[in-house]
C-alpha cells in the first residue's frame, strides 16, 4: 500500500458512479463494460463501477464489471446502511481484487437538514458502516460526504473512528466544489497533524468542479499528502462534474518538475478513453477542453502555425501522442498565414505551384476564409483547381424549380455551352435531383457524384449557403464550390464547376475523349 511518504498517487476512476450521476449521463449494461475496458487499458488503479443498491441494472453493471475487468481494483459505493453494504459486497463477489466504498454526510448542514441525525448518530454509523464492510473485504473505502464544510474537530473523530474500524482509504470529498487550493491544502495538513492513526489509510480527494478549481484542489490536496485522487474521464459527473482524470494525469506528466508525483496511468489511452465516454454518455466534449477539447492540439492563427511549423513546442506543451493523437492539426481560417497554407498545400499534394500561383490562390483563400468558419481542404483544392482553369465551357444562365410536397420536382435550366444558350425542363426526386437531371441533359456525361455537401456560410434565414460538389471522373475526382442566397442556385453552380473542371482536364490530357 502507497504511504503518504511515497510519491505514488492512486487514481480511482468514478465515471461509471458519479459521472453517471450526471442529469442525462445514464449508461446500459454494454456501454458500461466498454468504458470499463477502456479504463483497464488506461490503467486506472480503480474502477467505481456504480452503486449497487441503486437499481437492478446498477448492480448487474457492477457485478458484470467485476466478473469481466481483470487489473483495477473494482469498487462499489454504498451509504451507511446494512443492505447498501450487503448488496455491494454480492455484486462485487467475482472482483479479482474488490473495494467497498461506504459514505456518509459530516457537514453541520447535511446532518440536520439531510440526515436529520445527531453527530454522535452519525459517528456511529461510521463506525458500524466500515466495521460491516471489512466483514466482506479488507479494502474498505470511507468518504466524509461534504467534508470540506465539516468542523475540524468532528472530522478528526470521524476520520479517526473509520481508520479504528477497518478503514484503508480515507476520502475528504469536496462535495459541492467549495473549497480553494490553500484551504483543501490546509484541511490535509489537519487531518495528518491531528489525527494520530491518519498513517494506516491513504489519504483522498474527491473534488467537484462548481467554481471550476476541481483538478487544482486535488492537486494541492496531493501536494499536501493526499495519495488518492477520484476523478473521471472528460470530467463527468454531478452538476458541473467532477475533477477531469486527463486533466491530473497531463498536469501531472507535464509539470512532474511543479508535481513529483507518479501515476500507473498509460496516458496514450487517454483521447480513447474520452472519445469512448463522449460517445456512450451523449455529452459533446467541448472543443477548448483541456487534453482532450478538438481544439486542444489545433492551431488557426498565422502566426501560432508558423512558430508551430518552426518548432513545435513554440505553442505546444504536450506531445499529441503523450494522449494518443496522431499529430495537431492546422485549422485553415481566416487568421492564418501563408506559411501554414503552403504546409496545407504541400499536404494536399500541390507540390509543384509556382509563387504567383500559391499567392493567387492564398488571395483567394483569404476571400472565401472571411465568409466561412472553416475553410475545408476541400475548399482548397477547389480554389487552387479554379485557379488552373482557364476557360469556363459551360455557363450557368438561370434556374426555376418547382418543389414541394404536392407535385411532380421539376428543374428548368439554361446554360450556355461554350457560348450556345441549351435548355433543359427535368424532373427528379426533389429540386437538386431535378437540377442536377438537367444539367446531364443539357451536357451528356458519365462522372458519378461522389459527394453533396450544403454548408449555411451565415446565420438567419437570408443565410449564404455553400454548396460542395465532387465528381468522380475516370481518373480524377474534382470538386466544385458555390455559394447563394439559394441552396439549390448554388448547387446547380457548384455541380456546373466540377463538370467544368472535368472536360478542361479531359481537355488536356485527350482532347478528342471530350463529352459533348
Ligand atoms: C455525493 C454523492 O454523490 S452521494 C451518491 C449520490 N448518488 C445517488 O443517490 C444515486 C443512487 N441513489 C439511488 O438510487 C437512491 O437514492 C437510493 C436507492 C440510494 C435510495 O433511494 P430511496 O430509499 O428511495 O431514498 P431517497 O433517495 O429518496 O433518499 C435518500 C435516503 O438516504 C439517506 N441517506 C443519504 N445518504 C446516506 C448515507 N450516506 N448513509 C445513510 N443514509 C443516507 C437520506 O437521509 C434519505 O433517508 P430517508 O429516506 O430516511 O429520508
Ligand atoms: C460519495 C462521495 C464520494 C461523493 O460522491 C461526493 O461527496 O461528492
Amino acid at each position: 500500500m502507497a504511504s503518504a511518504n511515497d510519491n505514488r498517487v492512486i487514481i480511482f476512476d468514478t465515471t461509471l458512479r458519479d459521472g453517471e450521476q450526471s442529469p442525462g449521463a445514464s449508461m446500459t449494461l454494454d456501454e458500461k463494460l466498454r468504458v470499463a475496458h477502456a479504463l483497464a487499458e488506461l490503467k486506472v488503479d480503480v474502477i467505481e463501477a456504480g452503486f449497487a443498491i441503486a437499481s437492478n441494472g446498477d448492480f448487474r453493471s457492477v457485478n458484470e464489471i467485476a466478473k469481466q475487468i481483470k487489473g483495477p481494483t473494482i469498487c462499489s459505493l454504498s451509504r451507511a446502511a446494512k443492505g447498501d453494504i450487503e448488496r455491494a459486497a454480492e455484486a462485487l463477489e467475482p472482483a479479482e481484487n474488490k473495494r467497498i466504498h461506504t459514505f456518509i454526510s459530516t457537514s453541520p448542514l447535511h446532518m440536520k437538514y439531510k440526515l436529520q441525525m445527531e453527530p454522535e448518530r452519525v459517528l456511529e454509523k461510521v463506525i458500524e458502516s466500515v466495521t460491516l464492510a471489512r466483514k466482506f473485504t479488507d479494502d474498505v473505502e470511507w468518504s466524509a460526504e461534504d467534508g470540506s464544510r465539516t468542523e475540524h474537530d468532528f472530522l478528526c473523530r470521524c476520520v479517526e473512528a473509520a481508520i479504528d474500524a477497518g478503514a484503508t482509504t480515507i476520502n475528504i470529498p469536496d462535495t459541492v466544489g467549495y473549497t480553494t487550493p490553500t484551504e483543501y491544502a490546509d484541511l490535509m495538513t489537519m487531518l495528518f497533524n491531528r489525527v494520530p492513526n491518519i498513517d494506516k489509510a491513504i489519504l483522498s480527494v474527491h473534488c467537484h468542479n462548481d467554481l471550476g478549481m476541481a483538478v487544482s484542489n486535488s492537486l494541492a490536496a496531493v501536494h499536501a499528502g493526499a495519495r488518492q485522487i477520484e476523478c473521471t474521464i472528460n470530467g463527468l459527473g454531478e452538476r458541473a462534474g467532477n475533477a477531469a482524470l486527463e486533466e491530473i494525469i497531463m498536469a501531472l506528466k507535464t509539470r512532474n518538475d511543479a508535481f513529483p508525483y507518479e501515476t500507473g496511468i498509460d496516458s496514450t489511452k487517454i483521447m480513447n478513453a474520452s472519445r469512448l465516454v463522449s460517445a456512450v454518455s451523449g455529452f459533446v466534449v467541448q472543443p477548448n477542453k483541456a487534453i482532450v477539447g478538438a481544439n486542444a492540439f489545433a492551431h488557426e492563427s498565422g502566426i501560432h502555425q508558423d512558430g508551430f511549423l518552426k518548432n513545435a513546442e513554440t505553442y505546444e506543451i504536450m506531445k499529441p501522442e503523450s494522449i494518443g493523437l496522431n499529430k495537431s492539426s492546422l485549422v485553415m481560417g481566416k487568421h492564418s498565414g501563408r506559411h501554414a497554407f503552403k504546409e496545407k498545400l504541400k499536404e494536399l499534394g500541390f507540390t509543384e505551384l509556382g509563387d504567383n500561383a500559391i499567392e493567387d490562390a492564398f488571395a483567394r483563400f483569404k476571400e472565401l476564409a472571411d465568409k466561412k468558419k472553416e475553410v475545408y481542404d476541400d475548399d482548397i483544392v477547389a480554389l487552387v483547381d479554379d485557379g488552373m482553369r482557364d476557360n469556363e465551357h459551360i455557363k450557368f444562365v438561370g434556374l426555376t424549380v418547382t418543389c414541394g410536397s404536392r407535385g411532380p420536382q421539376t428543374a428548368e435550366l439554361e446554360l450556355t455551352v461554350d457560348g450556345e444558350s441549351r435548355t433543359a425542363k427535368t424532373t427528379g426526386d426533389g429540386p437538386i435531383d431535378a437540377t442536377f437531371n438537367a444539367i446531364k441533359e443539357i451536357y451528356p456525361h458519365d462522372w458519378r457524384l461522389k459527394l453533396y455537401q450544403v454548408h449555411a456560410v451565415t446565420e438567419g434565414t437570408d443565410a449564404q449557403g455553400t454548396v460542395t460538389v465532387k465528381l468522380d471522373g475516370e481518373d480524377r475526382t474534382v470538386v466544385g464550390n458555390a455559394s447563394d442566397t439559394d441552396t439549390v442556385v448554388a448547387s446547380c453552380v457548384a455541380y456546373v464547376t466540377a463538370v467544368n473542371k472535368l472536360i478542361e482536364k479531359s481537355k488536356r490530357t485527350a482532347p478528342d475523349a471530350m463529352a459533348s
